[in-house]
């Protein structure tokens, strides 16, 4: 094959899950709870986190699908709800949030519907923020721009070269899967989603060969996975860790402040996130998951509900 697959990657979490722990992964079973020791509950361990963090600076990162909203079956229509919108808000009258998606960050925006935040779209490689950053000197690739509320803000959106050619690829992934019911083809501007959820289960290994040799025309673009989706991503080194390390420095909390930042997400390319907690030294990698799974995660919460009560309770904690 000719462009970079990752193998991991291009599986359905499930099918890891299965394959790892077994059938019997869900919340209620014996693998979950042992699951649980290695990967404790953030509401649970709350008190435990927020010791720790007392005196420094929180910074709070969050997924958007699975994440902040259910997954569904159509993607247009992951909506989250006013409850969880609340919740953000919150949080972010407390601490620098931002939201770090796969999708298209003007999409984002219009879902989460909030000022309040940061948005990084197409998986990290579309950032917009209120300052340029000062270590990642890549002026190339930052520019200004002008945002709704007519401020200056700067654009960092390391893949613009290669737009062009990813809307060419939408274009030809949008016609040639037209023969497979129930496939979708997403445009996240930066990175393209091929959804196979809708796609009746005899026919997702038809889908999958058909893109695969459609990109077979594309030799350096990289093809991974996530939940039934397979994604198309530009031949650069970057991802949603490097969108987490880009916005610290961006809002001015490089590691040699006393800086907590927290990760929230739920999906394979929120693993780089992860890692990028890690990295930095200090603070708090959550994975969303209601079944055991692999993840550099060292916390859990089950699903968005959680995720939402979680927020609630670190702004009440800010606030008291
Ligand atoms: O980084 P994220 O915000 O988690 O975005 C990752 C992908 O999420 C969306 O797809 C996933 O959610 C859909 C709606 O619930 C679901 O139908 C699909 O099966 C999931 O893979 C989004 O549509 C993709 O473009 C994102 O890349």
């Amino acid at each position: 094959m000719g462009y970079q697959q990752l193998p991991s990657e291009t599986m359905n979490m499930e099918a890891i899950s299965k394959a790892t722990f077994g059938d019997n992964g869900d919340a209620n079973s014996g693998s979950y709870s042992s699951w649980l020791k290695e990967h404790p509950s953030a509401l649970g361990s709350f008190d435990r986190m927020m010791s720790t963090a007392k005196g420094s600076k929180i910074v709070v990162f969050l997924d958007y699908d699975g994440t902040l909203a259910q997954i569904v079956d159509n993607p247009d229509i992951a909506f989250m709800t006013d409850a969880m919108r609340a919740a953000v808000h919150e949080v972010a009258c407390c601490f620098p949030t931002a939201i770090i998606s796969g999708r298209c960050r003007d999409k984002v925006h219009e879902f989460v519907k909030l000022n309040d935040v940061y948005y990084a779209g197409s998986h990290g490689m579309d950032i917009m923020t209120p300052v340029r950053s000062l270590k990642f000197r890549d002026h190339k690739h930052q520019t200004t721009s002008i945002d709704e509320k007519g401020n200056k803000v700067f654009l960092f959106q390391p893949a613009q070269d290669f737009l062009p050619t990813v809307q060419e690829i939408f274009r030809v992934l949008g016609e040639k899967t037209k023969c497979i019911k129930g496939a979708m083809v997403e445009n996240n501007k930066f990175c393209i989603s091929v959804h196979s959820r809708r796609v009746p289960e005899e026919d997702v290994a038809a889908l999958e060969k058909l893109v695969t040799s459609v990109m077979e025309a594309f030799p350096e673009f990289r093809l991974t996975g996530g939940k039934e989706v397979m994604e198309i991503r530009p031949p650069i080194a970057w991802d949603k860790g490097l969108a987490v390390e880009y916005l610290l420095d961006t809002l001015g909390f490089d590691s040699s402040s006393d800086v907590h930042p927290i990760y929230i997400g739920d999906d394979v390319t929120d693993e780089d996130a992860f890692k990028a907690i890690k990295r930095f030294g200090q603070g708090y990698p959550i994975v969303v998951s209601s079944i055991p799974k692999e993840t550099k995660a060292s916390y859990s919460l089950r699903d968005p509900k959680e995720v939402m009560s979680f927020l609630l309770h670190l702004a009440q904690w800010k606030r008291s």
